[in-house]
């Protein structure tokens, strides 16, 4: 005998909990991860960045600025125009000075070009004549004819074994304003370069330097964004796309683009002595521990959505089936009840029509049971009709049905059992009954049965056979009791 639950209840309860665990979750999870994310993004674009700019930009002024006014200097020095303009007696004297502001100011190289003379002076004597035709003189002739006073340009230096050196080349002019020469001093590239590492590895940014065309001037030793060289344009390195839409050519700011997807924070910095712009670029690493973050936190609740809903269902299903239990069960003699037994005669019914198998129904009726209760009181009655249900239940097989009709009347379904087979089943219940005694409070107590039965026929309804057998077994009362009765 099996009483089973309906089911849609408990799936739109663990659904609805589902939703509301789901969102709830989701909500939170996604809340705190925007937050982090947004602060994080705050505090690297409006504090981070500017600092390490700002710290690069007065190590630049410190390291590369001051070349430059070394040469204005040198350029405004009255003794190095007097010199020329009194026709460069003393070779001595220009070596001299050159010497002295090379190792005062630490500079890598220094230099004078008369225009006069074509003499190039280095700090170490007459370097060479500089000559229009000589493809290593052009910047000389560049620089006579620039409009702005100087220029920084990056060369070799031949004084130098050809040592790739930043030169800033600065006019000289006389007291009329007259172009006389060239003088300045050179940075050797490879120390700026470490400085540009330096940075580098101090504030784990990646530091480059870019003119106003949007080409790389000056990287670390490994280069710029992806690996770019010195003198490639920004725009054709591949997978800088992002940048370029936010930046096209470059302009001072604070900049957000995405590179192969990794985000990146990039402050950019105009230096007017070098006419370049620096470029402070970090990648994000933060953003991406907060996002793996929140990915362990999903599945954290999803996890714990599963295990709740599994144990809410386990639940659930356990109650149902309690409750189910108690609605189709007879607490008094653990028998179903009506509505019970209403659900399993459907099955019976059923399954006898699909197999045409025989079926039989048995009414049975406590006799006289009222004298019972009034000679030995309802509790005696009590244990009489449990003790019954109890020896019932003991005789009959596990695929009959026995259920309490109500009272102390009971009804029983016999499945693959004809009329002749029920009948002598009946008879055998009878006479148990007649012979059973049943010990209540030191008292031996007796009772009989009245029995009706009928046999189900094909295409009838529980009802009718219910009908018929009821009259079965009003016949066996009225014929005296403790007897089975037949429907005809
Ligand atoms: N103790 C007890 N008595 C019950 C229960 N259900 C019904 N009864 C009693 O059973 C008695 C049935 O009485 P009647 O319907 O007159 O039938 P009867 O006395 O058995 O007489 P017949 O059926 O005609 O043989 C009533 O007194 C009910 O109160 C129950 O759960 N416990």
């Amino acid at each position: 005998m099996s009483l089973r639950p309906k089911r849609h209840t408990q799936t739109s309860l663990v659904l609805l909990l589902l939703f509301l665990l789901g969102s709830g979750f989701l909500t939170t999870s996604l809340l705190s991860y925007y937050a982090s994310r947004d602060s994080i993004r705050d505090s690297i674009i409006n504090t981070e960045l500017p600092l390490t700019s700002d710290t690069v930009y007065s190590e630049i002024q410190k390291d590369l600025v001051r070349p430059i006014l070394i040469s204005s200097m040198m350029a405004r020095d009255t003794f190095l125009r007097d010199w020329v303009l009194a026709g460069e007696q003393d070779n001595g004297q220009m070596t001299r000075y050159l010497r002295e502001v090379q190792e005062h100011y630490g500079a890598f190289t220094s230099f004078f070009v008369s225009d006069k003379t074509s003499t190039y002076y280095q700090a170490k004597g007459v370097l060479k004549q500089v000559k229009p035709d000589e493809p290593r003189d052009v910047w000389y002739y560049r620089v006579r004819g620039l409009d702005e006073p100087y220029e920084i340009n990056v060369d070799v230096d031949l004084a130098n074994a050809d040592r790739l050196t930043i030169f800033i080349n600065y006019k000289v002019q006389d007291y009329d304003g007259s172009f006389i020469g060239a003088t300045g001093v050179g940075l050797a590239v490879d120390a700026v370069v470490k400085l540009i590492d330096e940075y580098q590895a101090r504030y784990e940014r990646s530091v480059y330097f870019v003119d106003t065309t949007g080409r790389i001037t000056l990287t670390g030793a490994q280069g710029g964004p992806m690996g770019a060289k010195v003198g490639d344009s920004l725009a054709d390195v591949p997978g800088l796309d992002g940048l370029m839409e936010k930046l096209p050519t470059p302009q001072s700011g604070q900049f957000e683009y995405r590179e192969q997807g990794r985000e990146h924070f990039l402050n950019v910095r105009y230096i007017p002595e070098l006419e370049w712009y620096l470029f402070v670029d970090k990648q994000d690493k933060a953003l991406a521990g907060i996002r793996q973050g929140l990915y362990i936190n999903l599945l954290l609740c999803l996890l714990v959505t599963a295990i709740v809903l599994t144990l809410v269902s386990l639940v659930i299903r356990r109650y149902q089936q309690r409750i189910a239990a108690l609605a189709t069960t007879d607490s008094l003699t653990e028998l179903p009840n009506r509505r019970g037994f209403d659900i399993l005669a459907e099955q019976a019914l059923q399954e006898a029509q699909r197999d045409s198998s025989p079926l039989c129904a048995v009414l049975l009726d406590l006799d006289n049971f009222k004298l019972i209760n009034d000679q030995h009181g309802h509790l005696a009655g009590d244990q009489v009709l449990h003790d019954f249900a109890q020896q019932l239940r003991g005789t009959l097989r596990q695929s009959d049905i026995l259920c309490r009709w109500g009272g102390e009347e009971f009804i029983l379904l016999l499945k693959n059992t004809d009329r002749q087979a029920a009948h002598d089943l009946a008879e055998k219940l009878r006479q148990q009954c007649a012979e059973q005694r049943y010990e209540i409070e030191g008292q031996r107590l007796q009772v009989t049965v009245s029995l009706g039965l009928s046999q189900w026929q094909a295409g009838e309804s529980l009802h009718t056979l219910l009908g018929r057998t009821d009259r079965a077994l009003y016949r066996a009362k009225q014929a005296g009791r403790d007897r089975v009765c037949i429907d005809n």
